[in-house]
């Protein structure tokens, strides 16, 4: 059933839609568009409704119509109810909701939704969002051995979605390190080749929303039938799902559903499958099918090329020194990167001075030092990692040489004092190790530390160093 506008009635266009989810959805998305173009076309006094147009399976096979203002406040009934104002009380209705005329609009034939996982495929997905933006693309998605994997497992997505075996494919990551950007870059690419395919980028927080929302409007079908009409859908930070035990239910069968059929899935999780505590081992198991890839922080060659990717994509010109005094100072997450670059450039216009070192050694003080000051992970690990002389990289990798084995523990126990990061979030940083192994590393430093009295020489010295931060 295609959203279409049905009638124009003096002044009342009234688009029909076959659910409440879609009339929520065009609500939220096109609303305003929707209102300028009725009131450039039909004057002030112009105004939108939505017929919804729903098979409830009843005995005479007749559709029943809702309709609805453009505002969601509860309007003044109308004098002459029409038969459709039985729905008031309905499973499709809401009290806040205004009823009215029914005949106003003529009723197709309605789709039939009484399966809650049977797609209604006349539904023209022309007319849907992908919720994309357009600025998350492969070409700035700079490449580096903090993503290569990731990347390249996208890109093989993004040609041929839900062919390869890529498919859940799973992106996960520290904050701000371009999950997001990634996977939106997925759909972007798949969008601008495969123009009748839907994708649907959503927010594990939306979609649980959204949920929640349709449990309240006693739409849970609704819901469900419009993610079966996707073709692509990009769930980002599925740990939100942790928990909330209805929704991940929802997102099962939605997710078999899918799979099943071949559509492509694309999630992102800001710790690996295996730490999603709280979320069902059947969703668990599910997001292994495909693959798994991890974000790593970028080290300083790519930060270089991340900065320069931006400097060309905004026009901004900075001289090569101060890209690399960035690169080097900021070392935490691309978006804080972004973050200190675009405050330099502020400055630099509003105190109408050119970018110099000088300047911006000046004008990024607070900001660097913000930075530079937090004992974060990543200082703890190059900090134990140069003072036990070991490969920075080996604190993350399986090896067991005694040494890297130090080192690692060393850097796990200060990581639990100086920093407020979980158990779990610790273990991530070191090459997604679990929590027991954080707990052991503790218990074995601070034995040490009784035992072993020049270990205990080492720590303190290790610690001045944090403590001088
Ligand atoms: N490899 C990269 N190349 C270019 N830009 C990047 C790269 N990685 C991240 N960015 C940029 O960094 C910013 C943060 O990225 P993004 O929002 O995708 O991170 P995230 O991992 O989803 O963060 P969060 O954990 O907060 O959800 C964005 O502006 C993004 O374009």
């Amino acid at each position: 059933m295609p959203i279409v506008p049905v009638h124009l009635q003096n002044n009342v266009l009234i688009i029909q839609v076959p659910s409440t989810y879609f009339y929520e959805f065009l609500e939220e998305h096109y609303v305003e568009e929707l209102k300028r173009a009725i009131h450039q076309e039909l004057g002030p006094d112009g105004r939108l409704e939505y017929s919804i147009v729903v098979d409830q399976g009843n005995s005479q096979n007749q559709p029943r119509t809702l309709n609805l203002p453009t505002t969601r406040k509860a309007a003044a009934p109308v004098a002459q109810a029409t038969p459709a104002a039985a729905l008031a009380t309905g499973p499709m209705s809401s009290s806040a909701r205004h009823v009215a005329g029914a005949a106003a609009a003529p009723a197709p034939s309605a789709t039939t939704l009484r399966n809650p996982f049977e797609a209604s495929k006349a539904i023209d997905r022309n007319y849907l969002h992908s919720q994309l933006n357009g600025s998350y693309t492969f070409e700035n998605y700079i490449e580096g051995d903090c993503n290569r994997l990731a990347r390249s497992a996208g890109l093989a997505v993004a040609n041929k979605p839900g062919t390869t075996s890529f498919n859940p494919l799973m992106v996960y990551g520290g904050v701000g390190l371009g999950k997001t950007h990634l996977v939106q870059a997925i759909g972007n690419h798949i969008k601008a080749s495969n123009s009748d395919k839907f994708v649907l980028y959503v927010s594990a927080e939306k979609f649980t929303n959204q949920f929640i929302e349709s449990l309240r409007a006693n739409a849970v079908q609704d819901f469900a039938n419009f993610y079966l009409l996707v073709d692509i859908l990009i769930l980002d930070d599925v740990q939100f799902l942790s928990g909330k035990d209805k929704t991940q239910e929802m997102f099962f069968h939605i997710f078999n559903h899918l799979h099943q059929a071949g559509k492509q899935i694309v999630m992102t999780s800001d710790r690996p499958p295996r730490d999603l505590v709280g979320l069902e081992d059947r969703l668990l198991s599910r997001f292994k099918w495909g693959l798994t890839a991890d974000l790593q922080s970028p080290d300083f060659e790519t930060r270089m090329a991340i900065i320069q990717n931006k400097m060309q994509q905004d026009g901004i010109d900075i001289p090569p020194q101060v890209v690399e005094y960035l690169a080097h100072s900021v070392n935490t997450n691309v978006r804080e990167l972004e973050g200190v670059l675009i405050s330099l450039v502020a400055q630099s216009s509003l105190n109408r001075r050119e970018i110099d070192l000088e300047m911006a050694k000046q004008a990024l003080r607070h900001i660097i030092e913000e930075v530079e000051a937090e004992v974060n992970i990543d200082f703890i690990q190059k900090t134990c990692a140069e003072y036990f002389s070991v490969p920075l990289d080996l604190l993350k990798a399986k090896t067991r040489k005694k040494e890297v084995v130090t080192a690692r523990q060393v850097a796990m126990y200060f990581a639990k004092e100086h920093t407020s990061h979980s158990l779990k979030s610790i273990g991530h940083h070191f090459g997604g190790r679990d929590h027991s192994t954080v707990i052991h590393s503790v218990q074995t430093v601070s034995d040490l530390i009784d035992s072993d009295k020049s270990f205990r020489g080492q720590i303190v010295e290790l610690r001045k160093k944090f403590a001088g931060k």
